[in-house]
């Protein structure tokens, strides 16, 4: 027992270690043993000593860890490059990535925003007029399903650009899901194996990159017909600080990337948005008041400024990712040996670090009442209110550029869906955009709530990458025209 390591979390059998235990529950895993050891304690993830560090200041130690110190593509790199592709996000080094986040970033523009709320709002009316389940005045549906659909349209159409959208209806919906397969967790260890999906995700990848630098060099040929806001064309115009324009099969390989993460985290968000709204029929009701307050009875088509003006809508979002966040462990590699503040500790270079902002997320000090879906909580008065809101001190938080524009650092902040520090989240905008105008129309077109009528909730499925909820996940929805 090393005075200067923190805690070691018992095991029975080495290598095993705590997998099991966290891979089931990873949030009850962390508050069990942040009872019994503090903020900071290690446990055995797979053979590798990983060490936790919770609240506002282990966010803060790993999220804003030096480059020197921490390492994020160390980690990631097996599970990521084969899905996404060679020399892009940790296939390169984190110079580079922080030049490939800038590029994502200047298309992710008001301007951009602006054309997707129509995209995403015609491509959502459209699959609920088309889709067969939805026909009934009433009925049960398995939403996960739906919205995995939904989520898929709304980000290639929008985000992706109209050739790709198109592609979704033949071809790349079954290699998406072939790639997909490739996103697991267990390819942390068997990344390398020839198991039947790693040769399913190999060639899916292969192909989609193959159908991505076709529509580009295709753009490149007959110039860009109808002007479009789409990723793909600034990544095409897109040239390294030295000088270098971006190749071909690295724009195609980070489109790959964003579709990826978009896919996840919004498919899996909006799920559980639609579940709490089931479990909560009279916030829908609010919803749907609120848009006839703000915009009028006739209720106008949806426009970009509209979302400013709907609250609500909007803390929906910050509620169900503050219970539901998809990303419930953040790793990096330690370089070097690090002192943990405040603590005796020193984090030697044989450990992993693991963040998992939702630990403070759902710590009452912080959030009273925290296991409430309280969307109201989000309003300075409401008795639920967080510090951060209640006391109005949304003090200037400090930010920092890593090349990618000024970003939070965070520091302090016990609510990091998208992270912090120098891979914090490029996406959270446009997955604003994409999810208060998913559930706008959805409010429109439907009454949601639980079969049973019950105020239950599914549980949440912790064996995949993104935590989402178990499937399958009935709701029945009743229309309102
Ligand atoms: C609800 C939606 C989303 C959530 C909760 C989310 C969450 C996160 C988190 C926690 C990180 C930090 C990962 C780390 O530090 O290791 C991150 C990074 C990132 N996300 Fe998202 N994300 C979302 C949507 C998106 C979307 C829509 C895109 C692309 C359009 C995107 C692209 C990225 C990229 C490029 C990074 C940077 C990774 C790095 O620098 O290492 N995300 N996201
Ligand atoms: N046996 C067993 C066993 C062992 C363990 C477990 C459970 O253990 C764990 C441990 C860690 C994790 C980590 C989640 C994790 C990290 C990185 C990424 C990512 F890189 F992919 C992403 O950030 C994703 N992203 C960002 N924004 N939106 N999406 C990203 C970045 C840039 C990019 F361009 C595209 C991207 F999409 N994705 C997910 C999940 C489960 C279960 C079973």
């Amino acid at each position: 027992k090393n005075p200067n390591e923190p805690p070691m979390v018992f095991h029975w059998f080495p290598f095993i270690g705590s997998t099991v235990t966290y891979g089931m529950d990873p949030p009850r895993f962390f508050k069990e043993n942040r009872d019994k050891f503090g903020d900071t304690f290690t446990f055995i993830l797979l053979g590798k000593k990983t060490t936790v560090a919770v609240g506002p200041a282990g966010n803060d130690f790993i999220l804003n860890g030096k480059l020197k110190d921490v390492n994020a593509e160390e980690i990631y790199t097996v599970l990521t490059t084969p899905v996404f592709g060679k020399d892009v996000v940790y296939d390169c080094p984190n110079a580079k990535l922080m030049e490939q986040k800038k590029f994502m970033k200047i298309a992710l523009t008001t301007e951009a925003f602006r054309s997707y709320v129509p995209i995403i709002a015609g491509e959502v009316q459209s699959y609920f007029k088309k889709n067969a389940d939805f026909k009934p005045k009433t009925g049960i549906i398995d939403i996960p399903k739906k919205m995995a659909e939904i989520t898929i349209f709304t980000a290639s159409h929008a985000l992706q650009g109209s050739a790709v959208r198109s592609r979704f209806d033949e071809t790349l919906a079954a290699l998406y899901h072939d790639l997909d397969m490739g996103f697991t967790p267990i390819n942390f260890m068997l990344h390398w194996a020839p198991l039947p999906w790693n040769r399913k995700r190999d060639y899916a990848q292969r192909t989609v990159a193959s159908i991505y630098m076709d529509i580009i060099k295709d753009r490149r040929a007959n110039g860009d017909a109808h002007e479009e806001h789409d990723m793909m064309k600034h990544l095409m115009n897109s040239t390294y600080k030295n000088g270098t324009p971006v190749p071909d099969h690295e724009v195609a390989h980070m489109m790959i990337a964003l579709l990826m993460a978009g896919q996840h985290s919004s498919s899996s968000t909006s799920s559980w948005i639609m579940l709490r709204l089931a479990q909560n029929p009279e916030i829908m009701e609010e919803l749907l008041q609120e848009q006839i307050n703000a915009l009028g009875a006739d209720l106008p088509p949806l426009q970009y400024e509209d979302l400013a003006k709907l609250p609500l809508n909007q803390a929906i979002i910050k509620e169900t990712l503050r219970i539901h966040a998809p990303i419930h462990s953040i790793m990096r590699a330690v370089k070097q040996p690090m002192p943990v503040p405040g603590t005796k500790y020193v984090i030697p270079p044989s450990h992993v670090l693991l963040a998992a902002p939702g630990v403070s997320a759902s710590d009452p000090q912080y959030f009273p009442n925290p296991d409430a879906w309280d969307p109201h909580r989000w309003e300075a008065d409401s008795p639920n209110a967080p510090s951060i809101v209640r006391n109005g001190a949304v003090e200037e938080e400090e930010k920092i550029d890593y090349g990618y524009g000024l970003v939070s650092k965070g520091a302090g902040s016990p609510y990091l869906p998208f992270g912090a520090g120098r891979h914090r989240c490029i996406g959270e905008q446009f997955a604003n955009v994409q999810l208060q105008t998913i559930v706008a129309e959805t409010v429109r077109a439907f009454k949601f709530s639980n079969v049973d009528g019950s105020r239950n909730l599914i549980g949440t499925d912790y064996a995949s990458l993104f935590s989402r909820p178990l499937e399958p996940a009935k709701i029945r929805y009743e229309r309102r025209d």
